[in-house]
């Protein structure tokens, strides 16, 4: 069998990846080309239904890809199972619209639950976790500016602080890449603006690959180094967040029957 080859400065190189569900007639992904370069801030733009989710979640093997080919850090992570595959997700962090929390727990918990699989055997309550996990999950809290909400329960905090949990926790994996399923589409705009400022910060302190999907335009040029437009399971554009022009952005919002690249410009 003929060895693709991937560039080792790539985090994300995917080739000629499609998906389609079960019971699905038209697919999800229809041939995504993508490269990413370590510490590339990198987001995906499109309409509800575009594709965004699925692209993120097969990155850490949420989903499998139909057919294609997909190299994450180095590493093929369709070969990968059980405990190899449980080392490889603590490389790549996921950031959900929701948070993902568990309300009851305090914050510093749900930090620390990002470390579990480094662990051996279930924990459960503060004390069951080494001091310096409890240190180090303090230390992410302090980072995303909840130190002093670290034992109150998540789920009596606001939306914008429940994402900085998320994105505290996610740190304390430590991962070399972090994934973020619309991060702000639940928030307020200066919610918004508070969670995103500081994934721009600690994806630059710690030296993170960061892909991101958002809805918002202005918001995804502002933020990205490079924006990837999504239409149908479709990469529509690709380009350097400061060079996106209002044509590339009407081929993701426009109505249905220009699909593809149009010449005419948008009315
Ligand atoms: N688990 C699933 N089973 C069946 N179809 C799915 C599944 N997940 C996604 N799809 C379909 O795949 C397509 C792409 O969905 P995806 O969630 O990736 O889009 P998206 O751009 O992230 O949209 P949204 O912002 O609404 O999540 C959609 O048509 C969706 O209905």
């Amino acid at each position: 069998m003929e060895a693709t080859t991937h560039p080792a400065e790539l985090a994300v190189d995917l080739r000629n990846i499609t998906k389609s569900f079960d019971g699905s007639a038209v697919p999800a992904l229809a041939g995504i080309d993508l490269a990413v370069p370590y510490r590339q801030r990198l987001v995906l733009l499109g309409l509800s239904g575009s594709g965004k989710s699925t692209t993120l979640r097969l990155l850490n093997r949420l989903h499998d890809p139909s057919t294609g080919d997909l190299t994450v850090l180095g590493t093929d992570p369709l070969a990968m199972r059980g405990r190899q595959l449980r080392q490889f997700r603590q490389r790549v962090a996921f950031v959900f619209q929701h948070f993902n929390l568990v309300g009851r727990l305090s914050a510093i918990e749900n930090v620390l639950a990002g470390g579990l699989g480094t662990l051996r055997g279930p924990r459960s309550g503060l004390l069951m976790y080494p001091n310096r996990m409890r240190l180090a999950a303090l230390e992410q809290l302090d980072r995303v500016g909840l130190a002093d909400y670290a034992f109150q329960r998540a789920g009596t905090l606001s939306g914008g602080q429940q994402q900085r949990v998320g994105i505290a926790r996610a740190l304390f994996q430590q991962p070399e890449l972090l994934l973020a399923d619309e991060p702000v589409a639940s928030l307020d705009p200066e919610s918004s603006r508070q969670v995103l400022d500081i994934l721009q910060q600690v994806s630059e302190e710690d030296g993170l690959t960061v892909i991101c999907s958002l809805h918002q335009v202005e918001v995804a040029i502002d933020w990205a180094d490079r924006i990837v437009g999504l239409r149908g399971g479709q990469i529509v554009f690709d380009r350097d967040a400061g060079d996106v022009q209002p044509d590339d952005v009407a081929l993701i919002y426009r109505a249905e029957e220009s699909k593809a690249h149009t010449p005419e410009a948008p009315e």
